[in-house]
């Protein structure tokens, strides 16, 4: 079956307007495209939770700084377009950004709670940038569901409260990362990992792995904190951050008293790599 690549708004408000009056339930999984087994896998369970599945494909120029690569994310529509042939997908939805943010465009979202740290250290102009597409997505596109990926666990929680905050009318569902078989979190910059660096870059999650058993065995978080650092730059890594916070609030936490998560970014050569993990219950 075809499926439908909508660019233009009227468009998609009246596709899902009819889905909406036949009484079907709608997904939206935003993406960047460049799709990979892990968006794939957000399609799938959207088509589990919602009659209709929109995947959205936007690069979003507000969420990257001007250093950053938004110039060489990879953009490929037609491979993106074929990735979702026979899955649960009901539209492709694929806006341009002057569509998106026009002319005198002016508003901005602020954000603290879990947004606040982790990833905003580095990229401190990310997730206002991220709120601003998202709701524009969701006021679009008008979804039940919306899914996002625990492979950007505090971008989910962002997204999880400010849809609270805000009373925005979807339900956000979370879906586990799905992983390489030596462990690396697919995403779709791991494209620009030279051979050597893709050899070496599954020892962000085995540190991961190795700090979340010792801060399950109620050893001091701080210490192991150090270690992993540690062991991912004897690796080669420039680490950005290696914490462990509450899993929840994404608060900074001093003992393993509530669940927990670890999470990491850290560089290999220009590529920036992200990774979380649950603490096991002691
Ligand atoms: N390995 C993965 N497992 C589960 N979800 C994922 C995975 N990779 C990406 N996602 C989710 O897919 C959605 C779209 O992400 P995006 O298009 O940015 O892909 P990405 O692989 O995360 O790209 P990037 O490399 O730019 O971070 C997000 O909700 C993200 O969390
Ligand atoms: C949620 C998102 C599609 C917003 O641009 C992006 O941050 C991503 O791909 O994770
Ligand atoms: N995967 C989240 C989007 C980003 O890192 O730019």
């Amino acid at each position: 079956m075809t499926i439908p690549v909508i660019a233009q708004l009227d468009e998609l408000r009246s596709t899902v307007a009819a889905w909406r009056a036949d009484g079907q339930r709608i997904a939206l999984v935003p993406t960047m495209g460049a799709l990979h087994q892990g968006h794939l896998d957000l399609v799938r369970r959207a088509g589990e939770l919602a009659e209709r599945v929109v995947v959205s494909v936007f690069v979003n120029p507000t969420q990257f700084a001007p250093t950053e690569d938004f110039g060489r994310y990879p953009r490929d529509l037609e491979r993106d377009y074929a990735a979702l042939s026979g899955t649960a997908v009901s539209a492709l939805y694929a806006p341009t950004a002057q569509d998106m943010y026009g002319p005198n465009f002016s508003t901005k979202i602020s954000l603290e709670g879990p947004a606040l740290g982790l990833e905003s250290i580095t990229r401190p102009h990310f997730f206002a940038g991220v709120a601003l597409v998202v709701t524009k997505l969701f006021n679009r596109c008008a979804p039940d569901v919306a899914l996002f990926g625990e492979k950007d666990y505090q971008q989910l929680k962002v997204i999880s409260r400010m849809t609270k905050d805000l009373d925005l009318p979807v339900e956000i569902i979370g879906v586990p990362t799905t992983r390489e078989a030596d462990g690396l979190a697919l995403s779709s910059r791991n494209v620009y990992l030279s051979e050597e660096e893709r050899a070496v870059a599954p020892r962000l999650h085995m540190a991961l792995q190795d700090l979340a058993q010792v801060v399950s065995r109620g050893d001091p978080i701080a210490a192991a904190v150090a270690q992993a650092r540690e062991a991912l730059a004897a690796a080669g890594f420039d680490v950005d951050y290696v914490e462990v916070r509450d899993a929840e609030t994404l608060e900074a936490v001093e003992a393993h008293d509530r669940p927990l998560r670890v999470l990491a970014a850290a560089k290999l050569g220009t590529t920036r790599l992200i990774d979380n993990i649950a603490v096991p219950r002691a």
